[in-house]
């Protein structure tokens, strides 16, 4: 069914907002600041996992004042959907990893199926070593057997959208992390 601007404005309105700006700059300097004590001297290759690590790549490359390359990588399990299945890849990064340091940024680690499904795609391609920043952990037991090395901050078992996450494809651009009403 199309959303119309109504629809997503009561969304928006009833929505709680889990983590605010101020919180996630917070989030974000201190990330910024445990990367670049490990990849510094690294000339790390930064991949940003498209869409939702648009934001949060944007926001912490800024705060890393070392040499880096930027690409991304597109993966995505849920599409549309608010439930996710198996991972698409739908691009890969142009950038030759070989003896690479990686360092993959997304906005959120939720069950873990996407990073590390990425994770393991890049161990293979002959790498130095790969490192993964997410803005959000999810908090719940459903995840994968692996932790992403740096984390924003922790949030409650909800849908979230803002800040990179979408709902129904809007709201990335929210500077906030909201959570739907209900969920
Ligand atoms: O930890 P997981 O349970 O695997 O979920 C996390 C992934 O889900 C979202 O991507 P999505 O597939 O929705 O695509 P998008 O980035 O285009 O929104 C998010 O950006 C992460 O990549
Ligand atoms: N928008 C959005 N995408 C997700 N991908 C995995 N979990 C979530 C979530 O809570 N919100």
């Amino acid at each position: 069914m199309t959303n119309t601007i109504n629809d997503l404005n009561k969304i928006l309105d009833e929505a709680d907002c889990l983590v605010d700006e101020v919180k996630l700059n917070e989030a974000l300097d201190k990330m910024a600041s445990q990367i670049s004590a490990d990849l510094a001297d690294k000339m790390p290759l930064v991949l940003c996992v498209m869409n939702g690590g648009l934001i949060p790549t944007a926001a912490l490359i800024e705060r890393l004042h070392f040499p880096l390359e930027l690409d991304y990588i597109h993966a995505t399990r849920y599409g549309m959907e608010t439930e996710g299945a198996s991972l698409n890849w739908l691009s890969y990064p142009q950038t030759s990893l070989k003896n690479r340091h990686i360092l993959v940024i997304d906005d959120i680690f939720d069950q873990g199926h996407t990073l590390q499904a990425i994770v393991n795609w890049l161990e293979q391609q002959g790498t130095s070593s790969v490192y993964t920043a997410t803005v959000i952990n999810k908090l719940h037991d459903r995840k994968t057997n692996m932790t992403p090395d740096y984390i924003g901050t922790e949030v409650a078992d909800r849908f979230l959208f803002g800040y990179g996450m979408d709902y129904k494809g809007f709201f990335r651009n929210l500077k906030g992390i909201y959570a739907i009403k209900g969920s």
